[in-house]
């Protein structure tokens, strides 16, 4: 089949290229010219395992290209893909104008049937929007062109999305006509050859399947860092309730581990975009809210910990962040808890040495005002002459460190473990002092944090 995916990040330019693999011809339409100049030269924009070699394999063999160009792009496919950024507006709710944007360049430039496949994360009732823009522009035009609005929204992570993509848990299809649906079925039956996992429902459900998805997921790490702060102040350990609690298949086991917030793209900007949708329909948002609050005091909770430590005034003192990505396997610093943390550092005058394997040059790009963040070589260098360790994201490499080599670089031997990534009782007889998340061995942080914490 023929398609377009309008927006190379994250999602449209794993959807171009996967579907590209199964043998689809693809072109990829963005507006950042120095993206796809490099995504011509098959140039990753963004790290993503697995991407940058389905990319050059598909572009070589003639089934992917990347343009500029709006109208070639889009007389191109009959399916159009949009996704692109739908990020926070001021009072919470979706910023839909770059969707609207790809919307109004479909109308002014298709030439026949388009199917027009929504991905990006979008309000309920974005799909009439769309349609309306679309009908707009043709109007404008006076073209008289059939076309349909189907929601297709997005479940993959970063760090896993090209498998994640190949092998979906399910495809959601909102879509109220036949023809455009036999085309989606088409199209993604490639993915679904072992178990039919698509599932069709009108375009307000499925708009509203993707943001109560993200929610949930946001509101069971919530849940979980708020019995991590119960666990150390009565003092039991988390890991051990979240195995606990976690064998109870009603439960199961994902998303339930504590640690210094959730950040990332998604997670912040979906949870209040679902928010804004309740208070505007009169439902409020009373979960939502609980979910966001909880997780900006987890997001201070390691800054806290060291002030409770160290005392307010950091002068003098340096400390070391292994990790800067919102998670790992991913450049992608947006949200991220370490920039919390950094940045309050920082303001009380510490000096700080960051360390990340894949997100250094993404943070330098993103926080030109963090000109104090130093970026370290490796982590060792990091921790040289440092009064603690942090480690806020949970890189495969930051598991098993030299704690020998470590303590011989650090001025004092002190692990803040904002991810539970270290047994506390092994790394104590190692010569560290171990703080984890919810270890129940933190002192009690309400009685001695600084105000906002006890928000
Ligand atoms: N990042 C993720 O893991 C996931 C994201 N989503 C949703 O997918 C959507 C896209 O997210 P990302 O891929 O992370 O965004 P992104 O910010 O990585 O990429 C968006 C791309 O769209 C381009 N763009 C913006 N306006 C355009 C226009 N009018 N025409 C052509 N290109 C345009 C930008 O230049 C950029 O390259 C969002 O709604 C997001 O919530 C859904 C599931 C997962
Ligand atoms: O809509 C989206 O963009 C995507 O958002 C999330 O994916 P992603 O943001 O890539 O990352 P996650 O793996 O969900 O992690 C989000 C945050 O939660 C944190 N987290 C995750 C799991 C956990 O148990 N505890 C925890 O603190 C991570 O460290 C990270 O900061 C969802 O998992 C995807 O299904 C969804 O498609």
């Amino acid at each position: 089949m023929k398609i377009t995916v309008i927006g190379a990040g994250y999602v449209g330019l794993v959807t171009a290229a996967c579907l590209a693999e199964m043998g689809n011809s693809v072109v990829g339409l963005d507006v950042d010219e120095a993206r796809v100049a490099g995504l011509q030269r098959a140039e990753m924009p963004i790290h993503e395992p697995g991407l940058a070699d389905l990319v050059a394999r598909n572009l070589a063999a003639g089934r992917l290209r990347f343009d500029t160009d709006a109208a070639a792009a889009v007389a191109h496919g009959s399916i159009v893909f949009i996704a692109v950024g739908t990020p926070s507006a001021e009072d919470g709710s979706a910023d839909l104008r770059h969707v609207l944007a790809a919307a109004s360049s479909i109308g002014r430039y298709m030439n026949d049937y388009k199917v027009v496949v929504n991905k990006s994360t979008v309000p309920v009732g974005s799909a009439e929007r769309v349609r309306g823009v679309i009908a707009s522009e043709l109007h404008q035009r006076a073209a008289v062109l059939p076309f349909s609005v189907v929601s297709n929204p997005e479940f993959l992570k970063e760090g896993a999305a090209v498998d994640d993509f190949m092998s979906p848990d399910r495809v959601i299809v909102g879509a109220d006509d036949d023809r455009a649906m036999y085309m989606l079925r088409s199209l993604y039956a490639p993915f679904l050859r072992n178990r039919d996992r698509l599932l069709t429902m009108d375009a307000r459900s499925a708009e509203l399947t993707k943001y109560a998805a993200n929610a949930m997921l946001a509101l069971r790490i919530s849940f979980m860092n708020e019995m991590a702060l119960l666990a150390d102040a009565v003092g039991a350990d988390v890991e051990q309730v979240r195995q606990g609690v976690g064998s109870d298949p009603r439960i199961g086991t994902h998303f339930l581990y504590a640690g210094c917030g959730w950040g990332g793209s998604c997670f912040p900007k979906d949870v209040k975009a679902l928010a804004h949708l309740g208070h505007t329909h009169g439902v409020g948002s009373q979960l939502l809210d609980a979910t966001l609050a909880v997780n900006d005091r987890q997001r201070q909770l390691l800054a806290a910990r060291v002030v409770q430590r160290f005392g307010p005034d950091l002068r003098g003192r340096r400390f070391a962040v292994w990790g800067l990505a919102f998670k790992p396997g991913t450049d992608d610093v947006r949200e991220a808890p370490s920039r919390v943390l950094i940045e309050e550092l920082l303001a009380r005058g510490a000096e700080v040495a960051g360390y990340d394997p894949i997100a250094m040059a993404s943070a330098a790009a993103r926080w030109p005002d963090l000109s104090g963040l130093q970026y370290a070589p490796d982590p060792y260098a990091a921790a040289r002459g440092a009064d603690a360790l942090l480690v806020v994201t949970e890189w495969r490499e930051f598991r098993s460190p030299d704690f020998e080599r470590l303590r011989a670089a650090m001025a004092q031997p002190i692990v803040y473990d904002g991810r539970n990534l270290y047994d506390p009782a092994t790394v104590r007889a190692l010569g560290f002092e171990h703080v984890g998340i919810g270890r129940g061995t933190a002192p009690s942080l309400l009685a001695a944090a600084p105000e906002r914490l006890r928000a």
